[in-house]
C-alpha cells in the first residue's frame, strides 16, 4: 500500500502542477485580451508565456493519468496476492460456498474497483480540493483581493458538499457490492450444481433465481448511476452556474469601479471555472469513488479477519517421532454444542488406528483437529511429541498427509497434479508413485501419459482414478503420518480393490489414522477406537471388541447378519 500512497502523492503533485499551468495560462490569456482591448499587440514575452503554459498543462494532463493508471494495475496484482496469502492463513475448511462466491467477487471485481478508485479518483480529487485555494490566491495576487475574498466564502462549501454526497450514497454503494457478491455466489452455486439441477429438471427454476440476482444487480447499478446524475445536476446547476455567475457579476462591478481592466475581468471569469473543478471531478467520477470506497471497506474487512487457528512463528522442532496424541481434547463448532468431549487417543509411531462410530459422532472433526484446521477448545494435541499449538502449522502439515473421500484435481496435466505434492520430483519419482498407487498402467495407456490434461476439477478421471492420484501424491509427499478419511467411500467395488491394494503399500512403516464406516476396512487395524457422541467409548483390537457388548460388537453382528441374508 505504501507504493500506491507514493503514486497518489505523485498524482496530487501532478494535478497541482497542471492546475498551476492552467492558472498561469488563464492569467496570461487575460493579460493578452487586456492588451488587445487597449489597442496594443501582446508582446513576444506574453505570447511565449502563453505557449509555455499551454504545453506544460498538456504535458501534466497526459502524465498524471499515465502514472496513476499504471499504479492502479500494479495495485490490482498486489492486492490479489495479499488476499490470497491472507486466505491461506485463514484456512478454508469453515468457508461455505456462499462465502466462496463472495470471495471470488471480492478478489476480482472489488479489487478492480479499488484500483480504479486509487488511479482515477483519489489522487485527482485530493488535489482538486486544494487547487481552489491556490486559484483564489492567484486571483487575490494578480487580479483583485476583494473579489478573491468574496469568492472564498463559497469555497468551504465544496468539501462539505462532497462529504454530504459521500454519506448519502455510502449505503447505495455498499448495497451494490452486496448485490454483486450475492450474484457471484448464486452463479458459483449454479455452476457447481449444474448436473444436479439438470438431473432434477430444475435448470429453469434456478435460471429464474439467477435472473432475479442479475436484475437486483442492475437495479443497484442504476441506483448508483442515478446518484451520479443527481450530483452532476447539482454541480452543474448550482455550483458551476452560481460560481461563474458570481464571478461574472463581481468582474463587471469591479470593472465599473475601475478596480480591474477588461483582461483581468475575463481572466477572473475563466479562473472561476477552476474553482468548481473539484466538484466537477466528483460528479464525473462519483460512481468510481463510491464503488471504490465500498471495495476498500470490503477488502479491509476480509484482511482484518483473524484465522480460526492461530499460527506460531517459532522454529520447527529438531527431533520428532511419528506418534500422535490427543490428551483430554474437547471441541465445539458452536458454543454450547460440544462435538468432542475429553477425547484421549494415542497412536504409537507406525501404529494403524481405526476410528469408527456412528455418523456425526465426530470422526472427521478429530482428523481436522490433527491437521490443525481446527483448534481444540480444551486439551492438547501432540504430533511427534510436540504440542501442535506451539509449533508452526507448516511443520505439522509436513508431518501429515490426508487421503480423503474425494480428491481435488486442479485444471492442468496429470504431472501438474502430482507435483502439487512434490514440486521438484522428476518423472522417475512420479512413475514410482503411480506404481505404488496402482495407476501406472492406466497412465501408460494414455496417449499423452503424464501430460494428459485432467480437465477442469479433474473431470477427465473417474472417482477411483482420482483417489489413486491422491495416493500417489501421498507417496510423493512421504510424510510419516497418514490420515485415511474413508478414501473408498465413493467408489465401486473394483476401484475399491485397487485402492485398498495401493493403500496397503502406502501405509507400510507409517502412523495411520483411519476414519471408517465400513467394518471390512478396519479389521486389519492394530487398534480400533469407537467414538460415540464425541466420546471414546471403546478401544481394542477387532477380536477384543467383537466379543464385547458395545457399539462395535453390535455393528459387526449387524454386518454379519446382512451378509448371510
Ligand atoms: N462446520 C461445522 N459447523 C458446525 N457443526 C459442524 C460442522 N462440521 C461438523 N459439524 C457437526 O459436528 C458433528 C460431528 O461431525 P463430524 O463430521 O466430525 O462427524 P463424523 O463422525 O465424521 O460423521 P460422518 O461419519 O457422517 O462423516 C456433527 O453433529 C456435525 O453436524
Amino acid at each position: 500500500m505504501s507504493a500506491i500512497r507514493g503514486r497518489v502523492l505523485v498524482s496530487v503533485v501532478g494535478t497541482w502542477l497542471q492546475a498551476l499551468a492552467t492558472t498561469a495560462l488563464l492569467l496570461l490569456l487575460g493579460g493578452a485580451i487586456g492588451e488587445i482591448a487597449a489597442g496594443r499587440m501582446p508582446d513576444g514575452g506574453l505570447a511565449a508565456g502563453l505557449v509555455a503554459a499551454g504545453v506544460l498543462r498538456a504535458v501534466f494532463a497526459a502524465a498524471v493519468p499515465a502514472v496513476t493508471i499504471r499504479a492502479g494495475g500494479r495495485l490490482e496484482v498486489r492486492l490479489r496476492e495479499r488476499i490470497y496469502q491472507h486466505l491461506l492463513r485463514l484456512g478454508a475448511p469453515l468457508r461455505s460456498r456462499e462465502q466462496t462466491g463472495h470471495l471470488v467477487s471480492t478478489s476480482t471485481e472489488a479489487v478492480e474497483l479499488v484500483a480504479t478508485y486509487y488511479a482515477t479518483f483519489l489522487g485527482p480529487i485530493m488535489a482538486s480540493m486544494t487547487v481552489p485555494v491556490w486559484v483564489l490566491a492567484a486571483i487575490a495576487l494578480f487580479i483583485d483581493p476583494w473579489t478573491a475574498l468574496i469568492l472564498a466564502a463559497a469555497v468551504p462549501a465544496i468539501p462539505l458538499t462532497v462529504g454530504v454526497f459521500e454519506r448519502a450514497f455510502a449505503k447505495v454503494s455498499a448495497g451494490y457490492r452486496d448485490t454483486a457478491n450475492r450474484l457471484a455466489s448464486r452463479f458459483l452455486d449454479a455452476l457447481q450444481g449444474l448436473s444436479t439441477l439438470k438431473l432434477f429438471n430444475q435448470g429453469g427454476a434456478h435460471g429464474r433465481v439467477l435472473a432475479k440476482a442479475s436484475e437486483d444487480l442492475r437495479q443497484a447499478i442504476m441506483r448508483l448511476l442515478a446518484g451520479n446524475q443527481v450530483i452532476l445536476f447539482v454541480v452543474d446547476a448550482v455550483f458551476s452556474l452560481g460560481m461563474i455567475t458570481a464571478a461574472a457579476v463581481l468582474a463587471m462591478v469591479r470593472m465599473r469601479e475601475g478596480a480591474i481592466g477588461v483582461g483581468e475581468a475575463v481572466a477572473l471569469v475563466l479562473l472561476a471555472t477552476q474553482l468548481v473543478e473539484p466538484l466537477d471531478k466528483v460528479g464525473q467520477f462519483f460512481y468510481v469513488g463510491m464503488g471504490g470506497m465500498a471495495g476498500v471497506k470490503e477488502i479491509k474487512a476480509l484482511l482484518a479477519e483473524r484465522p480460526a487457528v492461530p499460527d506460531t512463528d517459532g522454529p520447527a522442532p529438531a527431533t520428532t517421532d511419528a506418534g500422535v496424541e490427543f490428551e483430554d481434547v474437547s471441541f465445539a463448532y458452536l458454543p454450547g454444542s460440544p462435538v468432542l468431549t475429553g477425547v484421549n487417543l494415542r497412536i504409537a509411531p507406525g501404529e494403524k488406528l481405526a476410528l469408527v462410530g456412528p455418523s456425526g459422532s465426530g470422526k472427521s472433526t478429530v482428523a481436522a483437529l490433527l491437521q490443525r484446521d481446527l483448534a481444540p477448545g480444551r486439551g492438547v494435541i501432540r504430533v511427534g511429541g510436540h504440542d501442535v499449538a506451539a509449533v508452526p502449522g507448516a511443520w505439522t502439515r509436513e508431518q501429515i498427509t490426508v487421503v480423503a473421500q474425494t480428491t481435488y484435481l486442479f485444471t492442468g496435466t496429470l504431472r501438474d497434479n502430482l507435483k502439487v505434492a512434490a514440486p521438484d520430483a522428476d518423472d522417475e519419482r512420479l512413475w514410482q508413485a503411480l506404481r505404488v498407487a496402482n495407476l501406472d498402467a492406466f497412465v501408460r495407456s494414455l496417449p499423452a501419459g503424464l501430460d494428459t490434461p485432467t480437465g477442469e476439477r479433474g473431470l477427465m478421471l473417474s472417482g477411483g482414478q482420482a483417489q489413486r492420484v491422491s495416493i500417489a501424491r501421498a507417496v510423493l509427499k512421504d510424510s510419516p503420518i497418514l490420515i485415511l478419511d474413508e478414501p473408498t467411500s465413493n467408489v465401486d467395488l473394483e476401484s475399491e480393490a485397487a485402492i485398498l491394494a495401493a493403500l496397503d503399500r502406502l501405509t507400510v512403516g507409517r502412523t495411520v489414522l483411519m476414519i471408517a464406516h465400513r467394518l471390512s476396512t478396519v479389521r486389519d487395524a492394530d487398534r480400533i477406537v469407537v467414538l460415540e457422541d464425541g466420546r471414546v467409548t471403546e478401544q481394542g483390537t477387532h477380536e477384543e471388541l467383537r466379543s464385547g457388548a458395545g457399539h462395535y460388537a453390535r455393528a459387526v453382528r449387524r454386518a454379519e447378519a446382512e451378509a448371510s441374508s
